[in-house]
């Protein structure tokens, strides 16, 4: 599904590489922690995976497309087939929930018959049915972003870059995003997320893959948030939750 070899990525009048000989693969279905200080490259990997960014040298493949020379007019496909969320959610405030998720479906020419049936597929998958005809100011921070999951979804990718999809959540809200995402990634959808939030990933126990200073310095089936680095054993500040396994969302799988 992705798959970075030997990339490195090099800001314009930057003197020090955002990554350096970066080594993924994440195969469909896979769920996986983007972990690693501010500064230390996750964002850049988002950026690089939706071709916001062209790569400096290696290769670089994402649902099928070879980004380093995928034409500029298939850029347009490449994003069709990745869904995206963000920490500041980037709703449309004037737009109530079920237009903020209809939205992009318009703009792709989308018969509406099909826009009818699929905006009230994505909401009831995320929960909020009952709340379609509010605005984004009328909504939690964590109903806000099972919108914008919901606008990402609409569409079926069958990939879902998150980049600090919790950062502006409670740990509460954090929580319910993040067992949404697993459960939309139990139905088939590869997960990417990139995070902070060391409580999430310590809870999860998924597939961590951890940089530092634009290079993976560790890549863990089954990791926690951080490790130290003389023992090898969890550093202190991961929590242990309790976290049912998820059940998958119906209608994406593929
Ligand atoms: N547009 C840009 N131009 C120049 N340098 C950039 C640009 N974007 C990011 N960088 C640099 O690239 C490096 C990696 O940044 P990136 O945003 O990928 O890190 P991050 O791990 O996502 O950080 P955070 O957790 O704070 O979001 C940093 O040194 C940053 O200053």
């Amino acid at each position: 599904m992705i798959r970075f070899q030997l990339v490195a990525k090099t800001y314009p009048r930057s003197t020090r590489p955002a990554l350096d000989d970066v080594d993924l693969v994440v195969e469909p279905g896979e769920f996986v922690f983007l972990v690693g200080p501010s500064g230390s490259g996750k964002s850049t990997i988002v950026r690089l995976a939706l071709r916001e960014e062209g790569i400096t040298s290696g290769e670089l493949e994402v649902a099928g497309h070879d980004l380093r020379r995928i034409p500029r007019r298939r850029i347009p496909h490449l994003r069709r087939q990745v869904g995206t969320v963000f920490q500041d959610f980037r709703l449309l405030p004037d737009k109530t929930v079920e237009d903020n998720v209809a939205y992009v479906l318009h703009v792709l020419g989308t018969p509406p018959v099909e826009v009818r049936k699929a905006v009230p597929e994505a909401l009831e998958t995320v929960g909020l049915s009952d709340l379609a005809r509010r605005l984004p100011h009328q909504l939690s921070g964590g109903e806000q972003q099972r919108v914008a999951i919901a606008r990402a979804l609409v569409r079926r990718p069958p990939l879902l870059l998150a980049d600090e999809p919790t950062g502006n959540l409670d740990p509460d809200a954090s929580l319910e995003i993040v067992r949404l995402l697993e459960r939309i990634n139990a139905g088939g959808t590869t997960v990417v997320m990139a995070t902070h939030d060391d409580r999430i990933v310590d809870a999860l126990r998924r597939r961590v893959v951890q940089l530092d200073a634009g290079r993976i310095v560790r890549d863990e089936a089954t990791g926690g948030y951080l490790r130290a680095p003389e023992t090898g054993s969890p550093c202190a500040g991961g929590s242990a939750v309790a976290m049912p396994s998820p059940a998958p969302v119906e209608g994406h799988t593929r």
